[in-house]
């Protein structure tokens, strides 16, 4: 029987002794390579933390301890010494999250994948325990040297130096890489600690003059190993940043070596007020693969060989982020004006290729997305038009700065919105359904979604021309579709993609939802039912040919991969109202609720995103039945005028 399979959770890692933890660490390496290269999964990050994880549940006692890993990614370990041992679901529809979730366990806090809020998390409950006498109890976040650049890290930091009581243990797991190498003074700032001559000479030269001595040697040098790295630390001078913010400073610690972290976070626990310990590891740590892989050091890898690391995953077509990546650069070559921004994500927006074309125009401001999104408006006053490359779910982050700073003032911004839409693996939080409902407020914003990659380049194309207002992209995860010409395009740019004699239903697509209205109203038609499809291409603000089409229709229906509430959908009704016009509207979208992870068909089939289900509503409202309230379709009807659908 493997040691792993001893442990049912934390407790039954206290009797370990030193070999049987180097034992268990080798057998929970194996594990994760074995089972994350079926899945898929964030194999590099993991296999970074596992002495971090076996050290910070040996000193601390999860759940009475809570333990906060910032955007959750590197959790994994946690999971298995929290009697979650079945990898083999991983991600899956009804499976293992591959972040923490309070559903599956008593140790998970922190579910959201959204980085650099676990100090803020520790903050808030670190203050709630001491005011509710429970202040004997500890707070540890784990943070990464990548989600430190994010700023709310510095929010939190700022209001924990102001008091300093409480048991708060802050715990940098500092690889020295987001995907990429962590950019900034701060990555530097770490990044000098790690590389500190006096540092690394004197730790290694104490280890291997201990090491000589045999294994009482080494037990001797474990035990001094804590006080060598805070001797090393006043030598460097690095608790400087820290101590500064009058925040007690412990490092840096070797982040592989299991007895040097216990012994550091020991003495951070005993500490009695906020306490940063500062680790060095290794993304990928233990596994040649990943160590070797220039990239990201397998931050994210799909299905892989585990001898090789080989990708497994072969792609039928381009992605929607290399046709982004490769018309990007083409329009840079013609447009000297053209910068990119991307926050610590350059190769995963696909900016890594203009990047490598033209190094001095793509800024990564490391996971930033708010300043991103300001210093974006700076870089269009200056003249030049940035586009600032993020995955749809984060936008959110960056609302205020979309709204004040650049719609506000009218500034040339274009923003593209990768992983728009349900994208499954990564959980509610990681689902891109939120940008058509919260960017469509935005004054003056122009918003465009993509029904393939044709209209991509069409309308980046457009949008990179657009030197007055804030414009957007927004397509999903994974690779281009077909593509769907249009029959013919409207004076003011939609796309006719299907026409009916029969003026019965119009459909409204967005985006990529094309293929799904062209089936709909395949399935409309085999019933005597007109329908017609129109793709806007730009929905924000809904073109006027919307408008005056659907007042030829009985029903329009609108269909999205966003959330319903707030969506392009509720907005035709409101400018048909507006104009006048009483046809029926049906929005067909997302329930406003957060989706579990599970592949993206599963869930679109959960809350009837599908050709079938949508079908199926339409005729029965078509034929004057009443509707099965399907979740996400809402049926709006003008009641004012008393009009009834005319059906
Ligand atoms: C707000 C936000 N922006 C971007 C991301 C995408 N992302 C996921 S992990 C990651 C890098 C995290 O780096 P670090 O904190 O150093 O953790 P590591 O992977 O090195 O363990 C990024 C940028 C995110 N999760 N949240
Ligand atoms: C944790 C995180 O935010 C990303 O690493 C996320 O896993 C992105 O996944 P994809 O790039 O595969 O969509
Ligand atoms: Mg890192």
């Amino acid at each position: 029987m493997r040691l792993l399979d001893t442990i049912r959770g934390p407790r039954d890692l206290d009797a370990l002794s030193d070999d049987q933890v180097e034992e268990l660490a080798r057998e929970i390496r194996e594990v994760l390579v074995a089972d994350v290269s079926k899945t898929g999964g964030h194999l590099g990050p993991n296999l970074g933390v596992v002495e971090l994880t076996l050290a910070i549940h040996r000193v601390f006692d999860s759940p009475r301890d809570p333990i906060i890993f910032d955007t959750g990614h590197q959790s994994y370990v946690h999971k298995l010494l929290t009697g979650r041992k079945d990898f083999s679901t991983l991600r899956q529809t009804g499976g293992l999250a591959g972040y923490p979730q309070r559903s599956e366990s008593e140790h998970d806090v922190v579910e959201s994948s959204h980085a650099s809020s676990s100090l803020s998390w520790a903050d808030g409950i670190s203050k709630a325990f001491e005011m509710t006498g429970q202040g004997d109890r500890h707070v540890v976040a784990v943070v990464g040297d990548g989600a430190l650049t994010g700023g709310m890290t510095w929010e939190a930091l700022n209001n924990i130096s102001d008091d300093n009581t409480r048991n708060l243990v802050v715990v940098v797991n500092d690889n020295g890489r987001s995907y990429a190498p962590t950019i900034g003074g701060m990555a530097r700032f770490l990044n000098s600690v790690r590389t500190k001559q006096s540092y690394r000479s004197l730790h290694l030269k104490s280890r291997s003059a201990f090491d000589r001595l045999g294994s009482p040697g080494r037990a001797i040098y474990r035990g001094v190993r804590g006080g060598l790295h805070g001797f090393l630390s006043r030598v460097s001078g690095n608790e400087a940043l820290y101590s500064n913010l009058d925040i007690k400073y412990i490092g840096p610690i070797d982040g592989h070596d299991e007895r040097a972290l216990e012994a550091a976070l020991r003495q951070a626990k005993d500490y009695g007020a906020p306490v940063i310990v500062h680790a060095i590891t290794e993304k990928g740590r233990g596994y040649e693969p990943a160590r070797r892989d220039a990239a990201d050091q397998f931050h994210a890898v799909g299905q892989i060989d585990p001898e090789t690391g080989e990708s497994l995953v072969t792609a039928s077509a381009p992605s929607w982020t290399s046709v982004f990546a490769d018309e990007l650069v083409t329009l840079a070559e013609r447009d000297e004006r053209l910068v990119g921004i991307t926050a610590a994500m350059l190769r995963p927006t696909g900016l890594h290729r203009m990047a490598e074309r033209f190094p001095n125009r793509v800024f990564d401001v490391g996971i930033a997305e708010q300043h991103a999104v300001t210093s974006a408006a700076g870089l269009a006053f200056g003249g030049l038009h940035p586009v600032v490359a993020v995955y749809a779910t984060f936008i959110n982050r960056a609302f205020d700065q979309v709204l004040m700073d650049v719609a506000l003032h009218r500034a040339g911004v274009t923003f593209v919105l990768d992983r728009a839409g349900v994208t499954g693996p990564d959980g509610p939080s990681h689902h891109g359904v939120w940008d058509l409902s919260i960017l469509q407020v935005v004054p003056g914003i122009r918003l465009a979604a993509p029904r393939d990659s044709v209209r991509l380049a069409e309308e980046l194309a457009e949008a990179v021309r657009v030197g007055d207002a804030p414009t957007v992209l927004r397509f999903p995860k994974g690779t281009v579709g077909t593509e769907y010409d249009a029959i013919r395009r409207t004076h003011d740019g939609v796309d006719v993609l299907a026409e009916s004699e029969r003026r019965d239903v119009l459909i409204v697509t967005v985006g990529p939802m094309a293929g799904i209205g062209l089936e709909v109203a395949r399935k409309l038609e085999a019933q005597g039912i007109g329908a017609t499809v129109v793709d806007p291409r730009w929905v924000v603000p809904v073109p006027e040919s919307v408008v005056s089409l659907a007042g030829e229709y009985r029903i329009v229906v609108s269909i999205e991969d966003g959330i319903r509430v707030g969506g392009i959908g509720t907005r035709i009704r409101q400018d048909l109202r507006e104009a006048g016009v009483d046809t029926a509207v049906t929005e067909v979208g997302l329930p406003d609720e957060f989706l579990d992870h599970g592949s993206r068909g599963d869930i679109l089939e959960r809350v009837g995103l599908t050709p079938q289900h949508i079908a199926r509503d339409v005729t029965a409202m078509v034929l004057g039945s009443k509707l099965p309230h399907a979740r996400n379709a809402g049926i709006d009807v003008p009641t004012s005028s008393g009009a009834q659908p005319r059906v």
